[in-house]
């Protein structure tokens, strides 16, 4: 490909990604995936520059453009050697007309500014939250140690807080190690990791991880066991769950049990649990606020309206989950979100409508104080943006 018509497929790709967003469609990866796919011309040069000049425009706009061209246009402000590619040779773009409007450039959306949890409502905080992520990874205390694992990959560093963290700063390819596919270490991002250890899951537990997707913090909460007790593993999202087996394998932590709910009949499904459980874990699904450093598009998909829906349906989780946990057992309550309403807000309407619960201290070495949990965020720890509380049955 030239590198006019690299910018011009940039130009086509960000056009679908944005009616993906407006529509619910396919994610950018996911898009970009299949337009290469049927384009075989396109080497692995091609491949990664369009793909840097589309995550480029995307983290450069807040709002969602009008037209990939109009993103492109942005990002020639920033990157000006692009304007000269805009030459109407054969694939590429059109030249730019003067007149011609460009996206305007901003990183949060000016209609959720007010909706932030208040340490987030500043500017470092915004341009952090677009920052390129380190690669974190945690070690399977189930097969190996810090200390092991750190013998396989040189470059790895600790994180203050996590003794089972560690934490990459390079492009290193770990999917291929041999570390990573023994099972020996999983990608997890340090936030994530201090959710499992806000549970406070020992050998013996029952603990239920009722949003448990394909299992990323279910496999902390197993090493946290050391594969004794009982794991249930419970989403209503066939797919999602279907891939925690595999894993679960490959951790070494064949004792998790998968159960698959039914979207708005969760509660008879987990009737036998009733009482029963130590720990519950609701990692929420979320307006993804917190991720925007991996998943900067998110922001395009966000409105007001799903805003509301998401709050609703964490809160219909929360009481769901309520039965399950015995007295004096423990309720964490996390959200990948900065929003108020998902988070502080949250906690503080379950408390109101449940007098037969306190909020705990989550044991976090992270974050700060919000409301009645901790809030971490990209700029003040590192890690990506999360809410998280713990909540102990009386
Ligand atoms: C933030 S994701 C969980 C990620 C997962 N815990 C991990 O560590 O990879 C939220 C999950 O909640 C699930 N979910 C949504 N509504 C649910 C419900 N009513 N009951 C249980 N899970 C639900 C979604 O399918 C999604 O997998």
């Amino acid at each position: 490909m030239t590198p006019q018509a690299r910018v011009q497929a940039a130009i086509e790709l960000l056009d679908a990604i944005i009616v993906a967003a407006r529509e619910g469609g396919a994610a950018a990866d996911t898009l970009i995936a299949r337009y290469f796919k049927e384009r075989r011309y396109a080497g692995s040069k091609d491949r990664r520059a369009v793909r840097e000049y589309i995550y480029a425009a995307i983290r450069l706009c807040a709002e969602t453009p009008a037209t990939g061209r109009a993103a492109m246009l942005a990002l020639t402000e920033q990157q000006p050697e692009l304007a000269s590619l805009f030459d109407a040779s054969p694939h590429a773009p059109a030249p730019i007309r003067a007149d011609e409007v460009r996206a305007s450039p901003g990183m949060v959306p000016h209609w959720l500014m007010p909706h932030l949890s208040a340490p987030v409502q500043h500017s470092a905080e915004h341009a952090a939250l677009l920052e390129r992520a380190p690669l974190d990874l945690r070690v399977n205390t189930l097969k190996a140690s810090p200390k092991q694992v750190r013998g396989h990959l040189a470059d790895a560093e600790p994180i203050a807080g996590l003794p089972n963290a560690l934490r990459l700063h390079d492009n290193t390819n770990v999917e291929q190690s041999a570390a990573y596919t023994d099972g020996l270490i999983e990608i997890q991002d340090a936030g994530s990791q201090h959710i499992a250890r806000a549970c406070a899951a020992m050998p013996g537990m029952a603990v239920v991880d009722l949003c448990a997707g394909a299992g990323g913090k279910t496999l902390a909460l197993a090493a946290d066991m050391a594969g004794q007790g009982r794991l249930i593993a419970a989403d209503v999202n066939r797919d999602r769950l279907s891939r925690l087996p595999d894993r679960a394998a490959r951790a070494g932590a064949g004792f998790i049990e998968t159960l698959l709910l039914d979207a708005g009949k969760e509660t008879a499904t987990l009737a036998p649990f009733a009482g029963q459980a130590d720990v519950v874990l609701i990692d929420a699904p979320c307006s993804g606020t917190g991720t925007w450093r991996r998943n900067p598009e998110a922001r395009w998909r966000l409105t007001p309206d799903r805003l509301q829906r998401l709050v609703a349906e964490q809160s219909r989780i929360l009481d769901i989950s309520v039965p399950l946990v015995r007295p004096g057992g423990r309720l964490v309550y996390a959200v990948c979100a900065l929003t108020h309403a998902e988070g502080a807000g949250q906690i503080d309407a379950f408390l109101a409508r449940h007098p037969g619960w306190r909020a705990d201290d989550t044991a976090i070495a992270a974050g700060r104080k919000y409301g009645e949990g901790r809030l971490l965020t990209p700029a003040h720890d590192g890690t990506d943006g999360f809410f998280i509380a713990a909540l102990v049955r009386i």
